[in-house]
């Protein structure tokens, strides 16, 4: 049984049509990130899983439970932990009071434990807080109850790097646990290093689902290197080289008696240096053949960032 299933849902609230006929599902133990730029519709689909509101057509269940179906509803959420988009506490009493309500009503397992990761100040009122520890103490009411399935809206929006990496770090153990959770993020670098798979919706419609895995794979690898004399782009003709820029190195080495003289180290190279760019999709084999014709000032290899791949998708129509 999968942990989502969304079929055909759809939201018309009259001037915008925030869910266009999205099916998706997530399987159980997966993390999975959703994923569209403002206005996409994420928040309305989450509010639909939640039971908030009702589909104008379609529908979905959460752990194979109709979220249409009141009882239904009920049974689900007993086993779902959920963090919205901006959570909204009482301002008037303390974390502690709040954490201890949500506990009498769904049980506490792992109240402690949660304390001591996100460590947000429970002995204060809540009208005290910043609005990272509103999001601390809304991680640890939304996991507090060990639930099956967690669904959070921007989870991070709000802390600071060294939480959003405790964050990461806590939703990587969570899977190791088998936990299913479904989270809405803008941060891409959370995205690549938290998520299993993401769907990207643009204008309510769900653009594309992948595995983080594959689009990675098939971005390729953004290479940069610098080259002993003058090069031009027919230096790497080759399979799966793409968009070569070749211009004259502004950081050419020492070179001569005194070459590297910080270093006392004599430069490889006399002469122009050539740095060339392009992103590789081929064999890796085929590269180093090719650059083994050359002599080589510095060369990088790196992922090729995955904000390219998702502008694709959320772009314009013409990406
Ligand atoms: N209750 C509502 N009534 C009318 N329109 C709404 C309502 N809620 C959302 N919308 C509209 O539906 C569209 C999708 O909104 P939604 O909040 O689901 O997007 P989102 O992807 O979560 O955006 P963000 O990343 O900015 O939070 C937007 O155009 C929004 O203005």
């Amino acid at each position: 049984m999968a942990a989502i299933e969304v079929e055909g849902l759809t939201k018309d609230y009259g001037e915008v049509l925030a869910n266009d006929d999205v099916t998706f599902s997530v399987a159980e133990g997966e993390v999975f990130g959703y994923l569209g730029p403002n206005g996409a519709g994420k928040t309305t689909t989450i509010r639909t899983l939640m039971g908030f509101q009702s589909p104008t057509s379609g529908g979905a269940t959460v752990l194979g439970h109709d979220v249409t179906d009141e009882a239904e509803l009920i049974a689900a959420k007993r086993r779902v932990g959920y963090l919205p988009a901006n959570p909204a506490f009482d301002e008037d009493v303390t974390g502690r009071e709040i954490l201890d309500l949500h506990g009498a009503i769904k049980g506490e397992q792992r109240r402690e434990e949660l304390l001591e990761t996100f460590d947000p100040p429970i002995d204060r009122k809540v009208r005290d807080y910043s609005t990272g520890n509103v999001q601390k103490l809304g991680l640890v009411q939304a996991f507090m109850h060990d639930p099956d399935l967690v669904v959070m809206d921007e989870p991070t929006s709000g802390l600071d790097p060294l939480m959003q990496r405790a964050f990461n770090e806590f939703v990587d153990a969570e899977r190791e646990r088998g936990l299913t959770v479904f989270l809405s993020s803008h941060v891409l670098s959370e995205v690549r290093r938290v998520c299993d798979r993401v769907g990207i919706l643009r204008d309510g419609r769900l653009a594309t689902t992948e595995r983080v895995a594959d689009l990675l794979h098939r971005t390729g690898k953004f290479v940069r290197v610098r080259v002993a004399g003058d090069v031009d782009a027919a230096a790497f003709d080759l399979d799966g080289v793409h968009d070569v820029s070749c211009s004259a190195s502004a950081d050419v080495p020492p070179t001569g008696a005194d070459g590297g003289a910080s270093t006392g180290e004599r430069s490889p190279v006399d002469g122009p240096v050539t740095e060339c760019t392009f992103t590789f999709t081929g064999d890796v084999n085929a590269l180093l053949d090719c650059l083994d014709e050359l002599t080589l000032v510095d060369l990088d290899v790196e992922e090729a960032p995955l904000e390219e791949v998702f502008m694709r998708f959320y772009g314009g129509p013409d990406a």
